[in-house]
């Protein structure tokens, strides 16, 4: 989800570049966040020339536009991933039609596996790095040649997580009476769809890393490159399975309901931040 501001990027023109009057409104809602936005706005991705759409269960396709609490915000239905077989660059493209839009505040979510052992399910990993393994292996959604309208060539990234949005997101948890919920760590993004081997995660664990997925860090470089302010979060949707005798088996069953289970608060809580936003931006 992410915050619409004025001040456009210069030089772009995204009714040209993506010849949105071409999309139909559309209204059908999948998430209770996009679902509790005024003034609403759907756009299928098969309605926007050139959007991947999505191919996961339980992951809707549309772009959804409206006022959150008053607040204009753009929410994405549905994200893509590496694993459903499109190039990173397209699934981290969603992020470039944003700033389009002139949005300069990115609230990336995701589910999670938990590594870190304190973690229990429900828990919202606060994410204050990542890890990006694709990237190890040069798969980065800005490989190629780099387009100069939205960044630099070599843009840093450590200090990709806005840490102050993060410490407000702390704050606003304990005001809410989730403090014992939240937690803040490292994320990493595989490509997945096969979840994590007991070697893998035990390699992992060296490394410092907190939470598993398979998306976001892609989303979030893009959205650094272009200097949009970042605050993401994971819902540990399940605990990592770090030994070879234990009788359940990582699920994305298991992922969706948890997911479902938390979409009261978890709509609450960026609720909360995204006011938190308006009132200090
Ligand atoms: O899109 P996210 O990262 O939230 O979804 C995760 C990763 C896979 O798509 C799926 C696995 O169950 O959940
Ligand atoms: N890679 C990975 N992605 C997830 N998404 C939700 N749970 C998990 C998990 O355990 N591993």
């Amino acid at each position: 989800m992410a915050l619409i501001s004025k001040g456009r990027i210069k030089g772009l023109d995204l009714k040209k570049e993506f010849r949105i009057r071409s999309m139909k409104p559309y209204s059908s809602f999948a998430s209770p966040l996009a679902e509790s936005l005024a003034d609403k706005e759907c756009f299928p991705y098969d309605s926007v020339p050139n959007f991947p759409v999505s191919t996961v269960p339980g992951h809707r396709g549309q772009l959804v536009f409206g006022l959150l609490d008053g607040v204009p915000v753009m929410c994405m239905q549905g994200r893509f991933h590496y694993y459903e077989g499109y190039p990173i660059c397209k699934c981290a493209m969603p992020i470039r039609v944003m700033k389009m839009v002139g949005i300069n505040y990115l609230i990336a979510t995701n589910a999670a596996g938990g590594l870190n052992e304190k973690y229990k399910v429900g828990d919202i990993m606060i994410i204050k790095d990542h890890v990006n393994f694709l990237g190890f292996a040069g798969v980065n959604p800005l490989r190629g040649p780099n387009d100069e309208r939205f960044g630099p060539r070599f843009p840093a990234v450590s200090r990709a997580y806005d840490a102050k949005l993060r410490a407000a997101a702390m704050r606003i948890g304990k005001e809410m009476g989730i403090g014992h919920q939240i937690q803040e760590g490292v994320y990493t993004c595989l490509g997945g769809p096969s979840f994590e081997t007991v070697a893998e995660l035990a390699a992992m664990k060296i490394l410092g890393i907190d939470a598993v997925g398979m998306s976001t860090t892609y989303e979030v470089i893009v959205a650094c490159h272009s200097g949009m302010t970042v605050f993401a979060f994971s819902l540990i949707t399940n605990k990592c399975v770090t030994t070879y005798d234990e009788e359940v088996m990582p699920n994305h069953e298991e992922v969706i309901q948890t997911g479902k289970e938390n979409e009261e608060v978890l709509k609450a809580f960026v609720s909360r931040i995204v006011q938190h936003i308006t009132q200090n931006s």
